[in-house]
């Protein structure tokens, strides 16, 4: 397994980003980070427990790479906790996926409020259980006027349901003629996002090994540097967040010039 991951690591990793324990720039630290926090179930079956021990393990290492972002100085760290597709597990694990919010800021709102860190949420929540509505909304409302690490997770997100809900807006903005259809243009469409108020990420990162989007932020990553890595997210750490930012200073970013 060993040796397969470092071939596979070498085949992925140019020679230069190889050297990710180099120092960071600061001054190019990138302003939003999206992670797809994958392989928590494989993490647990790895280890012969149940699913949830992944997913409550998986929330444990949520702190440790807050804690990195927030030192790094990144302005938006968007954490994919919970899809609109995670409805079709079993209603178990989705009654514990949704107790998750509650456990975490339960323990760690304190230290969130401390460390000047932001709570947003990306997603449906109307259709979120009472307790888990309750529990982000006490978040985002105690840490409102926060300045510092914007933490936003997306909760029951989907982003072709994102794109068709902004879609709809707009077309029901054109039929009361508050917007004209030839005035619908990309920051049109940008400002009925549900991520409307964060610049686009600079970087993806999805751990576990899979390389795929997962209906996530499909819109908004069209010029992110992707960094995946075969980590589960359990496992994943401050070296591997630094290095994945060491690889996204390592490639220039053309936005498709030259
Ligand atoms: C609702 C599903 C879910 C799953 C989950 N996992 C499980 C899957 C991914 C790995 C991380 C642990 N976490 N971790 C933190 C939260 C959280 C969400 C909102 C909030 F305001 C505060 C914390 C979380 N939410």
């Amino acid at each position: 397994m060993l040796e397969k991951f470092s071939k596979w690591k070498q085949a992925f990793h140019t020679e230069e980003e190889k050297q990710y324990d180099r120092n960071l720039d600061l001054s190019r630290i990138p302003k939003h980070v999206a992670i797809i926090m994958d392989g928590n179930g494989r993490w647990a079956s790895n280890r012969g427990l149940p699913r949830i021990a992944g997913h409550r393990e998986g929330m444990k290492n949520v702190n440790k790479i807050v804690r990195a972002a927030n030192a790094l100085q990144v302005e938006a760290l968007t954490l994919y906790a919970f899809s609109t597709e995670n409805w079709m597990r079993p209603k178990a694990e989705v009654d514990f996926l949704l107790s998750l919010p509650e456990r975490y800021l339960k323990s760690e709102l304190p230290t969130l409020i401390k460390e000047n860190v932001q709570v947003r949420i990306m997603g449906t929540k109307e259709e979120l259980p009472v307790h888990t509505i309750r529990a982000v909304d006490e978040a985002i409302e105690k840490t409102k006027h926060n300045t510092g690490l914007i933490l936003n997770f997306a909760l029951n997100y989907g982003s072709r349901f994102e794109m068709a809900e902004a879609m709809k807006q707009i077309a029901f903005k054109v039929e009361s003629g508050e917007l004209r259809a030839e005035d619908i243009n990309e920051d049109v469409i940008g400002a009925h996002l549900m991520s409307c108020q964060l610049k686009d990420p600079d970087l993806l990162i999805r751990t576990s090994g899979e390389i795929r989007l997962s209906n996530f932020m499909l819109w908004q990553l069209a010029y992110s540097e992707f960094w995946f890595t075969p980590v589960l997210w359990p496992d994943f750490n401050e070296n591997h967040f630094r290095e994945a930012i060491a690889t996204y200073q390592n490639r220039g970013r053309r936005y498709g010039g030259l």
